[in-house]
């Protein structure tokens, strides 16, 4: 059985991760992308799928943080003979992949239990083991192969690969377990004490650029480190989490991929990159943008893969039995195919945004807002399957038509601040102006007073917090102050901000799920904004509290049971995380100024 989800801690060499158990066992790892198949899988099933423990053979108990401002994780375990730990990373790539493990001895003595279990295609092919010299173990299936190299030998026992080893405070023992095409020489192994250097560099260098953002800066800059690891680097795609399948609910079957890279998330975690400064992560997810999207606008997708790829079919790992047996184990994103309007508009606050802080223009990026915004003209009329992507069929989301009404106000305005196109500026400014009638005539219910979720519908939801956040209208617009207390007082639970009411509302899914993280820090931006700071401060205290261990958040979190849900790390908690304790550090922090306030009547 796998770990809780908050007892896992992410390695990562921003081009996959791996999740890493309090206990010492690696159980979820892809090689060598993100959304390759994955050689690890316990976690979605059990140890017979793949995994890699280093465990103490006695009684122990263990602690664990990362090395300061770096991505390399350090286990301690204690047992009655003594302390021992295991530091876990994986090296910036130099041509392949590595998952490095040091056990270093630290009082008295430690006696590990290795047991690796190698199992390509997502825990169900069983390689070929070969035993090569000094402790080399060579493992092939298919197009893969693993290469482990270490001072300990390993001895196959029913397709496990064992060892039993006695650490002595002051010995360390280097483990690197290295991909590679199994077409391809084996790549000679990477000295892991100079790797260790090196990653630790790495990630130092990294965060050093990172700005105080008050008390909150050591959580600011562990989620920073997080985002920065969800990076593709060689092509600057940002997936939305590292894993598939963790459920919504256990037992459930909301279990979703989220090794893609969604232009909603994506676009959301490049705002929080801009906002503390990193300039060169944005300009390669901007320049990654600009390649997926190029063709047709009909054709321009919600979400690709790390390098732009558009065909992401989803299916079912079967043999998987699921995290808790929640199932099925999806492999792929069908959302993939959906109509989501709101995605035009974060795209285009986030371009407005690279150019407003000082990220010089792409020449492609006219042209393409340009065929974009044509195209919106009149799909924004469209119903979608909005933010949450329902599965259930279009509808005419409320949050989808501000969203549309955002791509057309940024575009005003950048066509006004570029130097005088009037035309254009007007042009825009006057859908902006019309889509916002629209939204205020059928997604305000006078009767429940509040923004609902669906044109004519009842039903509350969290998105509709970005009314004030994108400046759609002012915080102290009665209608604003009115939905913010509707949805504290229908859709918080025990502290939390569920997304929306699953049991009011069709979303094609039976059951119900944990609340989702990010919209409790939407809920914090709104009061800051409102001026409700004290209120503010103790949710994000709340928030923040829930991070584990390590400082990670999943997606979700229960708010009965008191454990995380959803995929881990996710990328929209820790953007949460970051853009709301700017807020609260700054006193013009990122929502104000998304916020400004709306050019109606500027242009006429
Ligand atoms: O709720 C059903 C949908 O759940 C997933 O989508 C969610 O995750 C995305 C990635 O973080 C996010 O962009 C979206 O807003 C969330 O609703 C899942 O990926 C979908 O396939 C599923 O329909």
């Amino acid at each position: 059985m796998p770990a809780r989800i908050e007892d896992y801690a992410m390695i990562g060499d921003c081009e996959t991760a791996a999740l890493v158990s309090k206990g010492g066992s690696i159980d979820w790892l892809c090689l060598p992308r993100f959304d390759s198949p994955a050689c690890f899988s316990a976690l979605l099933g059990t140890v017979e799928n793949g995994h890699w423990s280093i465990t103490p053979a006695k009684p122990y108990s263990s602690q664990r943080s990362y090395v300061e401002d770096t991505l390399v994780l350090e286990t301690l375990f204690t047992t009655e003979t003594g302390t021992a730990a295991i530091l876990d990373f994986m090296p910036p790539r130099d041509g392949s992949s590595n998952l490095v493990r040091i056990v270093e001895g630290r009082h008295g003595h430690v006696d590990f239990d290795i047991d690796l279990v190698m199992r390509f295609g997502y825990g169900r092919n069983v390689p070929w083991v070969s035993h090569g010299e000094a402790g080399r173990l060579t493992a092939v299936a298919g197009p893969d192969r693993l290469t482990l190299q270490s001072p300990v030998e390993l001895k196959g026992q029913d397709f496990h690969s064992k060892a039993t080893v006695t650490v002595s405070s002051g010995e360390r023992l280097p483990f690197t377990l290295t991909h590679s095409a199994s077409h391809e020489e084996a790549p000679t192994a990477r000295d892991p004490e100079a790797a260790l250097q090196q990653t630790v560099f790495f990630w130092r260098e990294f965060v050093s650029r990172c700005p105080p953002v008050n008390s909150y800066t050591p959580i600011v800059k562990r989620s920073l480190i997080t985002l920065k690891a969800m990076t593709y680097l060689p092509t600057g795609g940002i997936v939305a989490a590292v894993t598939t399948s963790l459920p919504e609910k256990i037992g459930g079957l909301r279990n979703w991929d989220y090794r893609y890279c969604w232009l909603r998330d994506a676009t959301m975690t490049l705002m929080a990159f801009m906002n503390l400064g990193y300039l060169d992560e944005a300009q390669a997810w901007r320049e990654w943008l600009m390649r997926a999207v190029a063709g047709t606008p009909e054709q321009m997708q919600i979400m690709y893969g790390v390098a732009g790829e558009r065909h992401l079919p989803e299916w079912e790992a079967d043999w998987l039995e699921g995290y808790e047996n929640s199932r099925p184990v999806r492999i792929g994103n069908a959302a993939a195919g959906q109509f989501q309007l709101d995605v035009y508009g974060e795209v285009a606050d986030a371009l407005a945004q690279a150019l407003r802080l000082g990220l010089p223009p792409h020449p492609r990026t006219r042209a393409i807002s340009r065929v974009l915004l044509s195209f919106l003209e009149t799909a924004w009329r469209k119903p979608d399957e909005g933010i949450w992507e329902v599965r259930s069929g279009p509808a005419h989301f409320t949050h989808s038509k501000i969203m549309a009404w955002v791509a057309f106000d940024r575009a005003a305005r950048l066509a006004k601040d570029a130097g005088g196109d009037i035309d254009g500026a007007r042009r825009w400014r006057s859908i902006a102006n019309e889509i916002h009638a629209d939204v205020c005539r059928n997604g305000y219910d006078e009767e429940i007073g509040s923004f609902v979720q669906a044109y004519g519908s009842k039903v509350l939801d969290a998105s509709l917090l970005q009314i004030p956040l994108v400046g759609f209208l002012p915080p102290d617009d009665p209608r604003v102050v009115s939905t913010v207390e509707a949805i504290e007082h229908r859709l918080v639970q025990n502290g939390l901000v569920l997304r929306y009411e699953t049991d009011l509302s069709d979303d094609g899914l039976p059951g119900g799920e944990g609340a989702f993280l990010v919209c409790s820090f939407w809920l914090c931006d709104a009061l800051v904004l409102m001026g409700r700071y004290a209120d503010a401060k103790r949710l994000y205290e709340k928030l923040t509290a829930l991070c584990n261990d390590v400082g990670l958040l999943s997606e979700e979190y229960d708010p009965v049971d008191a454990r995380m849900l959803g995929n881990f790390p996710q990328a929209f908690s820790h953007i949460g995380l970051i853009s709301t304790a700017l807020n609260l550090a700054r006193s013009e922090g990122p929502a104000e100024e998304r916020s400004q306030k709306d050019e109606k009547e500027d242009v006429g």
